[in-house]
């Protein structure tokens, strides 16, 4: 697959610096700030109220992570989805957890309301926020919310909330990646299944949203890329290690190849998938 803005690309994806602002959880912060790095962003991790007047005013885009919820960190997550509103800076929400509690899905919804470009999460989250019957476990999706007859239903039910929410594009991940604009849907087949037996590797893939985001790529083009360029990654790493996989060697691998697949031309003609 080669979409449209893909052909008249030259090798410019994560080639700039912008400043990265995350609130996110302690479990994958330190993966998270490591693969903003490998791709030369620069990560901020603040959730202290009292900085944000300063920060707004220098970061490129904002990273909202709900994985690990208190009182102090709704609040933190609130206000400084606030500032992003007002200050324009490009906001992606990963909504983890959602299906695992009804606080946190209350929240999702709260913060959506402050038009954040991207909204995403793994296909039994998305299901959940949408009220489609799902089958999601803690912060983990289920195979059963992957087939495609129910792909199929949370894309079309994603389609109505591009109405409801116009400034917001939808992405739900799993074997198959699910990217819901107002104009076109994706269903891209990159990855390897052991990219769901690490922690943070959908945190990962929304804080490389908001890197692209930050250095000026429209949304659909950065939800593309970003899930495209981690999940080929993925499928790069399994090739460097032995069978059966040692997780723990895998991990690393990855991490390799997020900073330095980026270095070869052309690395997107092996992208998979359709355009509806
Ligand atoms: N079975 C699979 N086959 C191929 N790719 C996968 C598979 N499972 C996950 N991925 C890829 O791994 C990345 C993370 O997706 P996943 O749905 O596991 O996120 P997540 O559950 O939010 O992760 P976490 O909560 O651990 O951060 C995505 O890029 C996705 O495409
Ligand atoms: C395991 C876990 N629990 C809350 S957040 C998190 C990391 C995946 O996002
Ligand atoms: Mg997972």
């Amino acid at each position: 697959m080669e979409p449209l803005f893909l052909k008249k690309r030259t090798d410019k994806f994560f080639k700039q610096s912008p400043l990265i602002h995350c609130v996110t959880n302690e479990i994958t912060c330190e993966s998270m700030a490591n693969a903003l790095l490998y791709v030369n962003s620069k990560p901020i991790m603040a959730d202290d109220p009292r900085e944000f007047d300063e920060l707004f005013q220098q970061t490129n885009s904002l990273l909202l992570n709900l994985g690990h919820l208190s009182p102090e960190r709704e609040k933190q997550l609130i206000i400084s989805s606030e500032y992003a509103k007002r200050f324009k800076t490009p906001t992606v929400i990963d909504v983890v957890g959602v299906s695992a509690s009804s606080l946190r899905k209350k929240l999702a919804l709260a913060l959506m309301t402050n038009e954040p470009q991207v909204v995403k999460g793994n296909t039994s989250e998305m299901k959940k926020l949408v009220d489609l019957e799902s089958h999601g476990r803690g912060v983990d999706g289920h195979a059963s919310d992957q087939n495609q007859a129910s792909l199929e239903k949370l894309s079309e039910k994603l389609k109505e909330y591009t109405s409801k929410y116009p400034e917001t594009c939808f992405l739900a991940t799993g074997e198959t990646d699910v990217i819901v604009t107002k104009e076109a849907t994706y269903f891209l087949k990159n990855g390897v299944p052991e990219l769901d037996k690490i922690t943070g590797t959908g945190d990962m893939v929304g804080a490389l949203i908001a890197s692209l985001l930050g250095q000026g790529e429209t949304v659909e083009t950065s939800l593309v890329i970003a899930v495209s360029y981690f999940n080929l990654c993925g499928e790069k790493a399994a090739q460097q290690v032995s069978q059966p996989i040692p997780m723990s060697d895998f991990r690393n691998q990855l991490m390799n190849q997020l900073s330095t697949l980026l270095e070869e031309g052309k690395w997107w003609k092996d992208i998979k998938g359709e355009i509806k």
